[in-house]
């Protein structure tokens, strides 16, 4: 049993008693997901439990499939039959066999924030309601919250309580557009992301015999990062735990931080109440950071009051100190980030994948995203606009949708007249109202559009119809990738990106056929059953934020915010915008509640770090448009100063290998340098490490030094060029000194002297 050997005791107490509810609430990088893991792996190995009985509920896709791989490298191929994925895309497929039990089409569309919000701003704008204020955001956080406690639109409309909340926030037709909301999707047989977990609740709550038939099913249910389920999420899991009462949860408190999406605590507590043999399991022992990070973490996490008080503790190596890095703009706080990654890479011999900066809000990413771009840092951000969202993606998506669906209203909107057909926005509202009078759908006003409308319009919309059902057959009788090519090319779409020569256009017909490559990937992989068009579809639309990363190349430095690195570890972590009102954001200081949450999203940041921590603040930032002069975030001051450094730079290099980053600051090396002394406490680096010249060192005239020339350094000794860049007005030298490693030196400022002839 080789997989029981990398745990401790209380990890294989987790691991082994697989019978019965159990709960693991403990703190970060102690190795909760490693014994839900290996629990899964001994189920299967060791109790022969068939994965197909086994339902395990992630956080993201991506950590579902790490999950699986993991599984798989003790049970083989057999990991594949279990049911693991996050709640929504779990439950989507469940919904999928068993629509029909809820008045649903199983080929129903799920609609994404965009298609909700833009669906309420339809409804807003026919009931002449205020689109200020009802903007659409609002209205569907409303909404979605109210669906999260599992309050339903009637039920909204009943309790007083709700009306009264609505009208003291001056909104108090929000109800009614709950109300006409949940009407159009259901009569769009569209189900947006909180109805696929209301309305499980819903299946389970009707029909006994669904829910009987999960029970048994399940006969294990387990959940990770259990401190951010909400209530809708938690009666699910109840309810399928009922009968058998093996249900494994893990999480950790400390870390909830989707509270303001409706995840709660409270399950937390209430699990112990629900449960009454429960087996509470501790883990204490961090083995992700080092011991600095850990104590640093626990300084931070104990200025909290609502906390289950518990140890951390590690048996790492102290490690360095956290590095708080002081820049005078955000963009001189990008440059030092960029240079700092630079230096340690260089230092350590790391890869870019080593290192990730954290930020609040996506919009912090623009400073740190040029400043890497100047320094030649290659990078990615998880989050902001996805492949997915991009318009020609979304607009050959929203074909496929219809092609699919023909109630889905919002796909219908979004490619009625694209390509432009003399199919006006107006035309489609007078379907939308027929449909209403009628009491038909869109689809049969559609296809009888004659009865309705007259003239070029009506002709129009008959050759769309004629067009639509051609792409129905096609998804019929072809695989999806077959099918979708189809639709790409006899819609229009296809063509008209074609026609468009510039790279803008040459782009988006790109980003067509990836997607097409995409379904293609998706119909040749072995491990989809469901090689459907519709199945395609749904994946996609489910997909997290980190699910969506694609990238081909690895070594890239992570951008990301702090929510969505949820989980995840990184060597080297660089939170940025250490700042008040900025972190912790303005929104979150309203009451004390709201700046626990912060609190543990600050938590959760330092966490993530292996080895590490960095975190950044400016003194001037531009927000809203405007230089704002900042002060540095009460966090900084959570943490017991003995934990900090406040320093920018590492052993064995200097001011220069900064400069050498910033070949644009030209004169303002002096400016770097006197910045970088301005943030510098602790002394330079020994100057012992570095080479003594000789005394009548003289720096050679630098302008025929080429690949291969042995020279020396003032500081770094000797070295070996190993390449040049001669581009540009800044002419750089790659050097391999004897002591120091690889360094890229800006000939301009660097003293070498050549030794070669
Ligand atoms: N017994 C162990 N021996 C060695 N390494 C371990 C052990 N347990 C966990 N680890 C390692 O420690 C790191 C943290 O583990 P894991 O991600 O499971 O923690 P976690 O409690 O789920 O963290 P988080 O709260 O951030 O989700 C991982 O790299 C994991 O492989
Ligand atoms: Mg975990």
């Amino acid at each position: 049993m080789d997989y029981l050997k990398n745990l401790n005791e209380p990890q294989l107490e987790g691991v082994m008693n697989t019978e019965g509810p159990c709960m693991i609430i403990a703190g970060a990088g102690s190795g909760k997901t490693r014994v839900l893991t290996m629990r899964i792996a001994h189920l299967i190995k060791a109790q022969e439990v068939d994965p197909f009985n086994i339902l395990a509920l992630t956080f993201t896709n991506k950590a579902s499939k790490e999950m699986r791989n993991r599984i798989e490298d003790v049970v083989g191929h057999e990991a594949r039959n279990i049911w693991m994925g996050t709640f929504h895309s779990i439950f989507a497929r469940i919904l999928r066999a068993e629509a029909s039990k809820l008045g649903y089409p199983s080929n129903f569309t799920i609609y994404d924030t965009d298609d909700s919000k833009s669906l309420i701003k339809n409804i807003v704008k026919e009931k002449g309601l205020d689109d200020k204020v009802y903007k659409p955001n609002t209205v569907l956080n409303r909404i979605s919250a109210a669906k999260n406690r599992l309050v339903s639109w009637q039920e909204y409309l009943k309790n007083p309580i709700y009306r009264a909340d609505d009208e003291s926030a001056m909104k108090p037709e929000v109800g009614n557009i709950y109300q006409a909301y949940a009407d159009r999707c259901f009569k769009a047989s569209a189900m947006d992301f909180d109805d696929l977990l209301f309305n499980t609740n819903v299946l389970f709550r009707d029909h006994l015999d669904v829910l009987n038939k999960y029970q048994q099913r399940f006969r294990y249910v387990l959940v990770d990062e259990f401190q951010d389920t909400n209530l809708s999420q938690y009666l699910i899991t109840k309810k399928l735990a009922a009968v058998n009462q093996n249900i494994c949860v893990v999480g950790d408190d400390a870390q909830s931080i989707y509270a303001f999406r409706g995840a709660d605590i409270q399950n937390i507590l209430n699990f112990e109440k629900d449960y009454v043999d429960l087996r509470v399991i501790k883990l204490e022992q961090n083995y992700r950071s080092t011991q600095n990070i850990v104590d640093a973490a626990n300084s931070v996490i104990n200025k909290n009051r609502a906390q289950l008080k518990k140890k951390v503790w590690t048996e790492n190596t102290p490690g360095e100190l956290i590095e708080v890095i002081k820049a005078s703009s955000d963009n001189e706080e990008g440059k030092l980030v960029a240079s700092n990654i630079f230096e340690e890479k260089m230092h350590h011999q790391l890869s870019y994948e080593d290192f990730a900066i954290l930020y609040r809000t996506n919009s912090q990413s623009r400073s740190i995203e040029e400043a890497l771009r100047r320094a030649n840092i290659k990078y990615k951000i998880i989050g902001g606009l996805s492949f997915y969202q991009r318009k020609e993606i979304k607009d050959i998506l929203s074909y496929l949708r219809f092609a699919i669906n023909q109630q889905d209203e919002q796909a219908l909107r979004r490619i009625i007249n694209l390509p432009k057909r003399g199919i006006g926005p107006a035309s489609v509202d007078k379907v939308v109202v027929a449909a209403y009078e009628h009491d038909i759908t869109i689809w049969e006003v559609l296809e009888n559009i004659h009865s309705f409308l007259s003239g070029r319009t009506a002709n129009a919309i008959a050759d769309f119809v004629t067009m639509i059902k051609a792409f129905k057959l096609e998804i019929e009788r072809k695989d999806a990738f077959e099918a979708a090519t189809h639709i790409a090319k006899n819609s229009g779409i296809l063509r008209e990106l074609y026609e468009d020569k510039t790279i803008e256009g040459l782009n988006r017909y790109e980003n067509v056929q990836e997607l097409l490559n995409a379904i293609k990937e998706y119909v040749d992989n072995e491990e989809n059953e469901d090689k459907s068009l519709g199945a395609f579809l749904q994946e996609i639309a489910l997909l997290t934020s980190v699910d969506q990363d694609k990238s081909e190349d690895n070594d890239l430095v992570t951008l990301m915010t702090i929510h969505m690195a949820k989980g995840l570890e990184f060597k080297y972590i660089y939170v940025v915008g250490m700042e008040e009102d900025l972190f912790p954001s303005q929104m979150m200081l309203s009451s004390r509640a709201d700046l626990e949450e912060e609190r543990r999203l600050f938590y959760v940041a330092i966490t993530r770090a292996k080895i590490k921590l960095c975190l950044s603040y400016a003194l001037n930032r531009y927000r809203f448009g405007r230089l704002k002069n900042c002060e540095p975030s009460r966090f900084l001051e959570d943490i017991d100063p003995k934990y900090i450094k406040v320093n920018r730079l590492q052993k064995g290099s200097d001011a220069l290998a900064f400069d050498q980053l910033n070949p644009n600051h030209g004169t303002g090396s002096q400016y770097a340098r006197n910045l970088v002394n301005s943030v510098r406490k602790k002394p330079a680096p020994n100057p012992q490490h570095y080479h003594k010249p000789d005394k009548d060192f003289a720096p050679s005239d630098t302008s025929g030094l080429a690949e291969g020339m042995k020279v020396e350094h003032a500081k770094f000794g000797f070295g070996v060029v190993t390449m040049m860049d001669n581009l540009g007005a800044n002419k750089k030298a790659k050097v391999n000194f004897e002591k120091f490693g690889e360094k890229t030196l800006l000939l301009s400022f660097a003293k070498l002297k050549i030794h070669d002839s």
